[in-house]
């Protein structure tokens, strides 16, 4: 039995991630949450001819006596793994950053009902800036005593899903897309993203100038921006992330329900996991969260694992990123540790 819960379940990623997880056959129960029309969603969801039973919750109406989290509640109630996509997206000429403001309120209050009804749950963190919004919650989980370093995870599959399709675009071969596969490390913003090339699983040829290899890695980097540029004022990827989501979300599953071997990148917290303290020293920083090549188990995080051999290049990429990467941890922590009155 798997119940799964998508917070922001009305939004441009949300219906389609929604839907992804109603057509999976290994989730029983699917729980969607929204400030808005939930209960459409999950009613035009629960016609679908799949085993899950579907729910919609909307907070309480005003003047209503009931708590203002009481929806939320009822949705995470019982949940194994909750995802949230809830949040602004961004419009041309916005960073990431510039949606802290609104979304970083947002994700504490959902991390705070997950921490008080769910706390044992696998929580995938979709709402940018991802660099930001996992340590938030997981300083609200530590806040309630109850952080498992192994269940919190930012989902950084579109990285991963765009460096296969990029990459396969550069080969000329699109029908090889299914064999390559990239592993993305460091963050999920610009430069903070680093595609580790090197490590394809389908060799870049050795042919290829420079040039081309830079701009493939710049396509990867920014590819969340292509698609501001291209939505031109009406949003952010939304159907690419749904199946990066449940992709990821799959994964997690298949892992809690016993399924071995599993490697996949995510962001997790480093310095919870023996692996993780191996890349800081590596690295030579004590950064908490990094994207890395994780293995998942019945518990999560099963192990982090090595970034493997790096090329020079790989390694400035990384020096380059881990300065914005650092501020945005701490902008993170410190939102929840010490916040502005
Ligand atoms: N991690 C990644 O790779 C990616 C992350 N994103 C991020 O995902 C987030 C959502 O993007 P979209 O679905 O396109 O936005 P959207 O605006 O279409 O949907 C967001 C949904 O969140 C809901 N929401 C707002 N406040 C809420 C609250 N307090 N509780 C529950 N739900 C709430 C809204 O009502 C809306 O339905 C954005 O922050 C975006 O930047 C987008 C693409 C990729
Ligand atoms: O670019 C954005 O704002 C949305 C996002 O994270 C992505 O598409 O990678």
């Amino acid at each position: 039995m798997v119940k799964a819960v998508v917070l922001g379940a009305a939004g441009g990623i949300g219906q389609p991630l929604a839907l992804l997880l109603k057509a999976n056959p290994l989730v029983t129960e699917l729980s969607l949450y929204d400030i808005v029309n939930t209960p459409g969603v999950a009613a035009d969801l629960s016609h679908i001819s799949t085993q899950s039973k579907v729910t919609g919750y909307l907070p309480p109406p005003k003047g209503s006596d009931l708590p203002a989290d009481d929806g939320l509640k009822k949705t995470l109630a019982g949940a194994d793994i909750v995802v949230i996509p809830a949040g602004i997206p961004r419009k041309p000429g916005m960073t990431r950053d510039d949606l802290f403001k609104i979304n970083a309120g947002i994700v504490r209050d959902l991390a705070t009902g997950i921490a008080t009804t769910c706390p044992k749950a696998a929580v995938l963190v979709i709402s940018n800036p991802v660099n930001s919004t996992v340590p938030i919650v997981a300083e609200v989980l530590k806040k309630h005593g109850v952080f498992d370093p192994k269940k919190v995870f930012g989902v950084t599959t579109l990285d991963v899903v765009r460096a296969s399709t990029f990459v396969a675009e550069v080969l000329g071969d699109l029908s090889l897309v299914s064999k390559v596969s990239v592993p993305v490390v460091g963050g999920h913003s610009g430069v903070t993203i680093i595609p580790l090339l090197s490590q394809s699983t389908v060799p870049l040829p050795s042919s290829l100038d420079q040039s081309t290899v830079d701009a493939l890695i710049k396509r990867i980097q920014f590819g969340g921006d292509e698609v501001v540029k291209a939505k031109d004022g009406a949003g952010s990827a939304t159907l690419s992330m749904a199946y990066a989501g449940a992709l990821f979300a799959e994964n997690v599953i298949k892992a809690l329900k016993g399924a071995t071997g599993i490697v996949v990148p995510t962001y997790v917290n480093l310095s919870a996991h023996e692996g993780g303290q191996v890349i800081q020293k590596e690295l030579g920083s004590s950064i908490e969260y990094f994207s890395v090549p994780v293995t998942l188990g019945p518990n999560g995080v099963e192990a982090i694992n090595s970034l493997g051999s790096l090329s020079s290049h790989e390694q400035s990429l990384i020096s380059a990123a881990l300065p914005e990467l650092q501020e945005s941890i701490t902008k993170g922590v410190q939102f929840i540790q010490a916040p502005k009155l």
